[in-house]
């Protein structure tokens, strides 16, 4: 058994850490932790997310003091924000723990991209260069060995997943930049109060016009070029983005079915559409990516949908967890 602290766990990304550690026939949950001044210090989770009552009603302990949560753990999974993981991670390692990071905070090797999009210097170019990325179909021999893994953004993982084994296969014509249209639900924001997030607030539009951070994370791990722009949605959760590329001169839609279905035969966690393409309700609730396409001459529209919080954020992290030690890629998710 892996003793596994959850940090973070009152936000929407723990919650749903929590469900699936719960039922991990391989794990255990030691402790669920939220900040030292967190108002919810001491509830059980379950008040906040009833859908756990009966299920896990354990307390959430304020983390006063990092020594006495890592004593014990093996397994450590970060849902909080970019600097609080940042911090924390490294405390972690040192006292011997697997780390898994839900945040950006380890997630794209460079000196000036922390500052630049994440608006903090980052501390541990070390940690930079150690950390696995966790996009789990495409990284399984680095997670199998790692310490440190960086659980990709929401939006990266379903753009990376549709693109990848494109160009891995060299069909895309990389002159014309991939442009990626990307719809987030509400909760892609988290579950703290904010205006831009409240109910009449939301509706739908665009945002982070060439400067959203996941547009760097994209190109980093991808190695090509891309244009994307998200949307915030009026609707609570999942992910939706329809890419559209040029293809090679004389690639066929055949030669794209092939591909995907090559990259992706034994990869339970994505769902390819041999008609069609796939629409939110399909995967929102689930760990999936669910992923479609249409060709008309040499222009290609893929379609890509997950559900943020799971494969963008809580099933893959475990995803990697169930990699890195050896279990079934899809234990406890499906
Ligand atoms: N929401 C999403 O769709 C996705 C989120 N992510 C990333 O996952 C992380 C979590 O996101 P999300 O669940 O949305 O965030 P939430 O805001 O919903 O939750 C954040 C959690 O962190 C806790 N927390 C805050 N400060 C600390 C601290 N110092 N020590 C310990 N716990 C702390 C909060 O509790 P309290 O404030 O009470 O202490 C809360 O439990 C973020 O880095 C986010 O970028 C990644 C992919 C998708
Ligand atoms: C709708 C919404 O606000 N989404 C967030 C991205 C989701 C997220 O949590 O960011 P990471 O994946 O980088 O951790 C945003 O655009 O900043």
């Amino acid at each position: 058994m892996l003793n596994t602290l959850i940090v973070g766990a009152s936000g929407y990304a723990g919650a749903e850490l929590v469900t699936y550690v719960n039922r991990h026939p391989h794990m255990n949950i030691t402790a669920l932790a939220v900040s030292a001044q967190s108002n919810d210090a001491g509830k059980p989770i379950s008040d906040l997310h009833p859908q756990l009552k009966g299920i896990v009603d354990l307390p959430l302990r304020p983390m006063t003091d990092v020594s006495e949560f890592s004593a014990g753990a093996d397994v450590v999974f970060l849902a909080t924000a970019h600097e609080i993981s940042h911090d924390l991670a490294p405390q972690f390692l040192e006292a011997g723990c697997v780390v898994f990071d839900l945040s950006g905070a380890f997630r794209v090797n460079s000196d000036t991209f922390y500052e630049k999009y994440y608006g903090f210097v980052h501390q541990h170019p070390e940690l930079l260069a150690q950390a696995v990325y966790g996009l789990a179909e495409w990284n399984i021999d680095a997670l199998k060995k790692a310490s440190l893994i960086a659980v990709p953004g929401c939006y990266p993982t379903a753009a990376q997943l549709a693109l990848k084994p494109l160009i891995d296969a060299a069909l895309l014509d990389l002159s014309q930049w991939p442009i990626i249209n990307a719809t987030s639900g509400v909760s892609g924001a988290g579950r703290k109060a904010a205006l831009s997030n409240s109910f009449c607030e939301v509706s739908l539009q665009p945002y982070g016009l060439f400067t959203h951070r996941h547009q760097p994370e994209i190109v980093a791990h991808l190695g090509a070029e891309v244009i994307f722009t998200p949307h915030l949605g009026n609707f609570p959760r999942g992910i939706l983005e329809t890419l559209t590329c040029r293809l090679k001169a004389g690639v066929t839609h055949t030669q794209v079915a092939q591909t995907l279905e090559l990259a992706y035969r034994d990869k339970p966690l994505v769902r390819l559409y041999q008609n069609g393409v796939p629409a939110l309700k399909n995967v929102v609730g689930l760990p999936f990516c669910d992923i479609g396409f249409a060709v008309q001459g040499e222009h290609l529209i893929v379609v890509a949908a997950e559900d943020n919080l799971l494969k963008g954020a809580a099933a893959q992290a475990v995803q990697c967890a169930n990699i890195r030690f050896g279990f079934a890629e899809t234990q406890s998710l499906i």
